[in-house]
């Protein structure tokens, strides 16, 4: 179990992790999610002891990080997958890991099958692509078998066969009882992997919830009608005092009522339907209202590429917005 209770993380006046309180639990997969700079990896490198907390504190199964004695064995993570000497082969950097925290040499050759790096084991890691880095990541992470894992947008770079891998690896994992914790901005995926969801935007917490009801919570649910008789459906509909908009494909779009009703409702008028489809919102809809003033980094749609050049080029197209002080693009993570 990870507890994080008042996490609070302060680089000059910028606010990047505003009094976090949560709980990431065991059995589950537990996304993590946030606009560009919300503060997740700022939360994450905290939760392994990388960074100071400004205020507030992480445990970790009850305790500090500094304080685990096999911290290998009980927390994997992966943070940034560039962080490996580049003229080591993947068996000795993972080697050296095992060495330097008491992990049997035999568990190298098991995480380098497991990740699929078997092949290229004794090759140099600079010429590894980055698919090969996450996989070299996640195989280090793995080393100590540790009950809990981090994983810090764990699909960049992969291919699909690869985002599946890691997405079944992941639940397994949570089907073995582990706390698996994990980042992502990829919403499909996470919408397939994660049972549970942390939200943060500007460094605050902003959900902390199942996935259903987090979809549920933050978006309308729609219903589609397409009928042979398009300007009657919209008067009876208009007549029963529901909202009705054209879907722009010929049919309409009703929100806030439920199918079974519109369609009792087209029958007593005699209507003829040909689609009456309930439309759940994605993850990705849901994701983007509830962050929609929380986005930091927002790029401008409404103008014209050229204007936008005009005006000072790429900084142009860019606003940095929020209220945390920072009025300059991201900074690359490091
Ligand atoms: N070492 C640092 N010094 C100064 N500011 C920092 C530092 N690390 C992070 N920040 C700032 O803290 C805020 C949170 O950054 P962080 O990288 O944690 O966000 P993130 O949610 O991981 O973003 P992304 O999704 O883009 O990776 C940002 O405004 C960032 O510029």
């Amino acid at each position: 179990m990870i507890e994080l209770e008042g996490l609070t993380k302060r680089y000059g006046d910028v606010l990047a992790v505003d009094q976090l309180t949560f709980t990431v639990r065991p059995g589950v997969v537990t996304g993590f999610l946030g606009p560009n700079g919300a503060g997740k990896s700022t939360t994450m490198r905290m939760m392994l002891g990388l960074d100071h907390p400004t205020s507030g504190s992480v445990r970790i199964d009850g305790r500090h990080y500094r304080q685990l004695r096999d911290p290998l064995r009980t927390v994997g993570a992966l943070l940034d997958a560039k962080a490996v000497h580049g003229g080591r082969s993947a068996y000795h950097h993972l080697l050296c890991l095992a060495q330097s925290n008491g992990i049997p040499r035999s568990r190298v050759g098991e995480v380098l099958d497991l990740v699929g790096l078997a092949p290229v084991a004794r090759k140099r890691t600079k010429g590894f692509s980055m698919g090969m880095g996450q996989r070299l990541g996640i195989a280090a992470a793995l080393l100590g078998e540790p009950r809990i894992v981090m994983f810090d947008e764990p699909v960049n770079g992969l291919d699909p066969e690869g985002i599946h891998w890691i997405r079944t690896l992941m639940k397994n994992l949570a089907g073995q009882g582990r706390t698996v914790f994990v980042s992502s901005h990829l919403m499909s995926e996470m919408a397939l992997t994660a049972d549970h969801l942390v939200v943060i935007g500007q460094g605050r917490l902003l959900a902390d919830t199942g996935m259903a009801d987090f979809i549920r919570e933050n978006s309308r649910s729609t219903v589609r009608m397409v009928s042979p008789e398009y300007e009657r459906l919209r008067e009876v509909l208009h007549g029963a005092g529901i909202d009705a908009a054209p879907d722009g494909r010929g049919g309409l779009e009703v929100t806030g009522e439920d199918a079974a009703h519109l369609g009792e409702l087209a029958a007593r008028h005699r209507l003829t339907l040909h689609e009456l489809s309930p439309r759940q919102a994605s993850l990705e809809e849901a994701f983007m209202r509830l962050t929609a003033t929380a986005v930091e980094y927002h790029a401008h749609q409404d103008r014209p590429a050229a204007d936008a050049s005009a005006g000072g080029g790429w900084g142009a197209g860019w606003d940095a917005r929020g209220s945390r002080g920072s009025q300059e693009r991201k900074e690359p993570r490091r």
